[in-house]
């Protein structure tokens, strides 16, 4: 068997058609542009990419950019004063984060900080409670962005048995939540480095979503013939990115996305999503 490919890079390009059509309506309705901003501290060559990248998205579909960038030994003064900017700056209407922060950071209190109505990433812990309670809200990028690829590759949910492994809060912990609510009614076993026996939890699965940080650790011997699977895992080595998934496993599985050009691009598309509905929620309420 060979997997049939979810491609990310064409479903996240489909999807910026899509948004840049929304953008231009609800500009032409409030007369302003939705704007995105993003708070980047320190010199981290990923993520400094990452945030280039979101903002040639936001071009591409017409979003205005609002860019903050802080040296690595910011302070959490500094960080919260640019939060407090953002909240109040009437051109942005959602920003994020990017993550992980320099260790001398308090994450947490930054995030917390945040107007949720602003929060572009729904780590905000009111947007991640309004998740797990099951209310409206901005939903995290990453875990949307795999339960849009699979639901446009008619990959099942309903009924799957979805073995995520990794615990993080931007995949892991908000994936469990997502797939478990009533519209997508998958089950799903949450494992991490402390689980015991993962390959006989990978090998249960319909759909395995890879998000260790691992290289090569799901190996094809550990999965179900016919199974999705999702690589989310990126380490950077000498030799350049590399994923948890083996190469291998694609003799196997029935779906593959890849990485890269799997999860990654569908994160950025649903930050833009995420923008676009707040911003066509202001203009719903001017
Ligand atoms: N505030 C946030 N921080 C982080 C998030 C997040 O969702 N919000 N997720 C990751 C980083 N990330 C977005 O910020 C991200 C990671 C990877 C990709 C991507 O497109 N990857 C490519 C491969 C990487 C490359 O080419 O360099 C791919 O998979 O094709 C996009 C966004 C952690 N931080």
């Amino acid at each position: 068997m060979t997997a049939q490919t979810l491609d990310g890079r064409a479903t996240a390009a489909a999807i910026r058609r899509e948004l840049a059509e929304r953008v231009a309506k609800s500009t032409a309705t409030t007369g302003r542009p939705p704007g995105l901003g993003t708070v980047l501290v320190g010199d981290d060559p990923g993520s400094h990419a990452y945030v280039a990248g979101k903002h040639r998205d936001c071009a591409q579909v017409g979003i205005a950019s609002i860019r903050r960038d802080l040296p690595a030994d910011a302070s959490q003064r500094q960080v919260e004063d640019t939060i407090d900017e953002l909240n109040a700056d009437p051109d942005c209407t959602g920003y994020i984060v990017q993550l992980p922060l320099p260790h001398h950071l308090d994450a947490g209190a930054v995030l917390e900080r945040m107007d949720p109505a602003k929060d572009a990433d729904g780590l905000h812990p009111v947007n991640l409670g309004r998740l797990t309670l099951g209310v409206d809200a901005p939903l995290p990028c990453t875990p949307r962005g795999i339960v849009e690829l699979l639901r446009r590759h008619d990959v099942p949910l309903a009924g799957a048995r979805v073995c995520v492994i990794g615990r993080g809060v931007t995949v892991g912990r908000p994936l469990g939540l997502l797939l478990t609510r009533r519209s997508e009614n998958s089950t799903v076993t949450l494992c991490h480095t402390g689980t015991k026996g993962l390959a006989w939890h990978v090998r249960e699965a319909d759909i395995v979503v890879a998000a260790a940080g691992s290289p090569g650790l799901i190996t094809k011997d550990m999965l179900r013939p016919g199974a999705a699977v999702l690589d989310v895992g990126i380490t950077r080595t000498d030799d350049g990115l590399v994923g948890d998934v083996h190469p291998d496993a694609a003799q196997v599985a029935g779906w593959l996305a890849p990485m890269p050009g799997g999860v990654g691009p569908m994160t950025r598309a649903m930050l833009l999503a995420n923008v676009v509905e707040a911003a066509e929620r202001n203009a719903n309420t001017v």
